[in-house]
């Protein structure tokens, strides 16, 4: 009897591997060398990792292929295959939406004027912390199939709407049980410093994180009820400083979590200079970094997840991509969704990476898979195509991959697949 396998997808018109070296992420030029296999089959074994990658004409020589059987079984010629998307960066525990502020910022608001008037987090904050783990939970799940659905495989997710040791608490262990019911995988980030809470001082607030919720969370990890993978911060003027971010960071990586935050995105603030400082993995946004802050970033290998959606959203300009390719940063991409940039898709991420960011396709999709799973630690099973790494692919309804970019808001998406198993594309609890 021959081996089985899990699935099987055949006569590919392009398999986009994106690496077929193992590398562990792509810096500047060579984010335009995507590895392809033309006319190519995948096969995924029964752990649901990838065992072979190669064309029928190659593999129709080998013996164990000639009497391979496969539970799954598809002819996609005429279709492109991607690596899952792997999003660097979303808020997508909340409750309550802000769509009356997206009509405030259209009418001229700015992001900073509705924070202050307590407007922004604030307003999400209150929401959030009203709701009941179950409404929490539910949200969630609905989000993440809307994301598996647009090749989503891997999410970066934070907390940050508690700002108090409880409601923190509460979003990750909704976090955790979203893991263990869901097809995606969850990066789980704390971020008790989202924000300063009604009636503190940001002084105050970095204690509270400091000594009261960054013990409180590393006391739940231990005990089996939540997991944090990342540390995180929001750097912004009126928000938390740079030393008051430090301190906060530091603490997050003494205890094992990487520092992976938010800084230069309204305000210049030092963040790629502090990051580098601290060893941080990723710092997100980074609309206003300095070149000094680039230079610091490409030198010490820190990650910049770019977020191209806020940008748009806010009508403000966007971060110096191509500078920062340039320089030899390692850019990854993140959807950012939150209430205040409602986007659940990669590729209308990759697509604003392209327009308004001026990235190459190769690049956008480079950022959008191998280095945002490095940006997680996560590029050693994520992020490409390759023997041994998860079977998590998206099949364009295109033989060109490049028309999943191409084909705004409704991106060409045939089938979806999470370490081999396909995803239902319609869900009959949504109707
Ligand atoms: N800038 C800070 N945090 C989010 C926005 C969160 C919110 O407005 O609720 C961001 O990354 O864009
Ligand atoms: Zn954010």
């Amino acid at each position: 009897m021959g081996q089985h396998f899990k699935l099987r997808l055949r006569n590919s018109s392009q398999v986009v591997c994106v690496s077929s070296t193992r590398e562990q992420f792509k810096r500047k030029g060579d984010m335009n060398n995507l590895a392809v296999k033309q006319n190519a089959t995948v096969v995924v074994a029964m752990d649901g990792t990838i065992f072979a990658v190669d064309t029928e004409e190659a593999l129709s020589k080998l013996d164990w292929y000639q009497t391979a059987t496969f539970d799954q079984d598809f002819d996609v010629s005429g279709k492109a295959i991607l690596p899952g998307f792997v999003d660097g960066h979303t808020h997508p525990v909340w409750s309550g939406d802000r769509v009356h502020e997206f009509e405030q910022k259209l009418a001229g608001a700015t992001y900073l004027d509705i924070h202050k008037q307590g407007g922004g987090i604030g307003f999400t904050v209150a929401k959030t912390r009203e709701a009941s783990h179950e409404e929490l939970e539910a949200l969630l799940m609905t989000r993440l199939d809307r994301m598996l659905r647009q090749g989503t495989t891997l999410v970066e997710a934070k907390s940050g709407y508690g700002l108090e040791t409880e409601t923190e608490l509460k979003m990750l262990r909704v976090l955790k049980s979203a893991q263990d019911k869901h097809a995606i995988d969850i990066s789980a980030t704390f971020l008790g410093a989202h924000s300063v809470p009604k009636g503190s001082t940001p002084a105050e607030a970095t204690v509270d994180v400091v000594d009261k919720q960054i013990p409180a969370v590393v006391a739940a990890r231990e005990n089996g009820d939540i997991y944090v993978d990342n540390i995180d911060v929001f750097m912004e003027k009126g928000i938390f400083d740079s030393d008051q971010s430090e301190a906060i960071l530091s603490k997050g990586k003494a205890c094992g979590m990487c520092i992976n935050f938010h800084g230069d995105e309204l305000t210049f603030m030092g963040s790629g200079e502090l990051g580098a400082k601290i060893g941080a993995r990723a710092i997100s946004h980074l609309e206003e970094v300095s070149k000094v802050g680039i230079a610091a970033m490409a030198s010490n290998d820190v990650f910049g997840v770019l977020l191209p959606t806020t940008a748009y959203v806010l009508r403000i300009t966007p971060p110096p991509a191509r500078e920062m390719i340039d320089s030899g940063v390692l850019v990854a991409l993140g959807s950012d969704f939150n209430p205040n940039a409602h986007c659940l898709s990669m590729p209308f991420v990759m697509n604003l990476a392209a327009v308004t960011m001026k990235m190459t396709l190769s690049e956008a999709l480079v950022a959008a898979t191998l280095n945002s799973a490095a940006s997680l630690n996560k590029s050693d099973m994520h992020g490409s195509i390759e023997v041994g790494k998860w079977g998590n692919l998206v099949v364009v309804d295109n033989a060109q991959w490049t028309h999943v970019v191409y084909e705004l808001v409704d991106a060409p998406i045939a089938a979806v697949f999470v370490k081999g198993e396909a995803v239902p594309m319609t869900r009959i609890a949504q109707l």
